[in-house]
């Protein structure tokens, strides 16, 4: 594929691992193992889009050169097939043309290895031993406590964080530069708020917005990505707090209609602002333990009407609640 036409994930997939941002301690401990050629089964978990699979890409491609792709073997743990399907393919590419240099070691990559059942972990454990002669398995999940502990111990674990805010400015200051990219100052702040941390998600809007918009400001970030801006959630929550009951209401479910967005990104959203705002304490906490139990009847199929209404009373009391105070 032309260059041109690439996501930009991957046209800016990092190629070695010192063009991987953050995340120092675990690219030395792997350049350390690699040097020493002692690669062990290892288990990478974190939140997407932090660089888990471009490590190994980037480790792969130092093992065994540019014709990396040979000498490892990628499975989508997620994928439908059943463990003994996994266990040929693992089988024929363990047996196929054995390696020299290297130790002989390949790799295989197990993604999402957390939407694998426990019967197919349970079955995996005994794979990994019996290839381990010449193969290294390199798990990743977003979640490491679905991974059952026998898989944990045959492997050394990597936890990645998300990306720090300055790591992330870094790397996309050099997409921006090479892209010829016209972003405002306050666009690019969007950006860093928005993709807390992640990577992808943050090349993704980048690469969304420049396609559709000349110059990449706020109002381009917040479009594209359809979160609502500070400055509606500043007007819903102020409304919340001191507006009666009905005008609040129709505000807010104005604001939903005219710019398409869902109760839960205004959730979000709230949750964000009023980290800022000086409540006494008995309000702050009513308030927050609401919003999370208001978030979770959504996300298990609650009516959003009446999750509102129940949240501007929410505000309500949460208000109430600091006069007695
Ligand atoms: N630490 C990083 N340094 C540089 N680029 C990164 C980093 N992390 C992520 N990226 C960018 O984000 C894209 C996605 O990263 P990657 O596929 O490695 O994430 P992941 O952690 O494996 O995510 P998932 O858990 O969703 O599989 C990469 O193509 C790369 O462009």
């Amino acid at each position: 594929m032309d260059d041109d036409t690439l996501p930009w994930v991957e046209k800016y997939r990092p190629h070695t691992l010192a063009d991987i941002v953050s995340h120092g301690d675990i690219t030395g401990t792997i350049q350390q193992f690699i040097q020493k050629n002692r690669l062990p089964h290892l288990l990478f978990y974190g939140p997407p889009g932090t660089g888990k699979t471009s490590m190994i890409l980037a480790m792969a491609r130092q093992l065994y050169g540019e014709q990396y792709k040979k000498h490892i073997l990628e499975l989508n743990a997620s994928d439908d097939r059943g463990i003994d399907v996994v266990r040929e393919q693992i089988k024929d590419f363990a047996d196929s043309g054995r390696l020299f240099g290297n130790n002989g070691v390949k790799l295989i990559v197990l993604d999402e290895a957390d939407m694998m059942t426990q019967a197919a972990q349970a079955a995996l454990r005994r794979v990994i031993e019996q290839y381990t002669r010449n193969v290294r398995f390199c798990i990743i999940c977003n979640y490491v406590n679905k991974i059952i502990p026998a898989i944990q111990s045959r492997c050394t674990r990597f936890r990645f964080s998300p990306l720090p805010m300055p790591e992330v400015e870094k790397r996309l200051v050099t997409v921006i530069e090479n892209e010829n990219l016209n972003i405002t100052a306050d666009g690019k702040d969007a950006l860093l708020n928005l993709c807390k941390g992640d990577m992808r998600r943050a090349l993704n809007i980048l690469q969304a917005c420049y396609a559709a918009y000349g110059v990449i400001d706020e109002t381009a970030i917040y479009n594209c990505t359809g979160n609502p801006r500070p400055s509606d959630i500043a007007a819903m929550v102020q409304s919340m707090l001191s507006d009666e009951f009905t005008t609040s209401y129709n505000l807010i479910t104005k604001m939903k209609v005219d710019r398409g967005l869902a109760l839960q990104d205004l959730i979000s959203g709230t949750y964000d602002y009023i980290e800022g705002l000086d409540f006494p304490p008995q309000t702050r906490v009513y308030i927050l333990d609401q919003l999370a139990t208001t978030e979770h009847r959504l996300s298990t199929g609650g009516n959003e009407k009446l999750q509102l209404t129940g949240l501007l009373g929410v505000f309500k009391h949460g208000v109430q609640l600091g006069a007695k105070s």
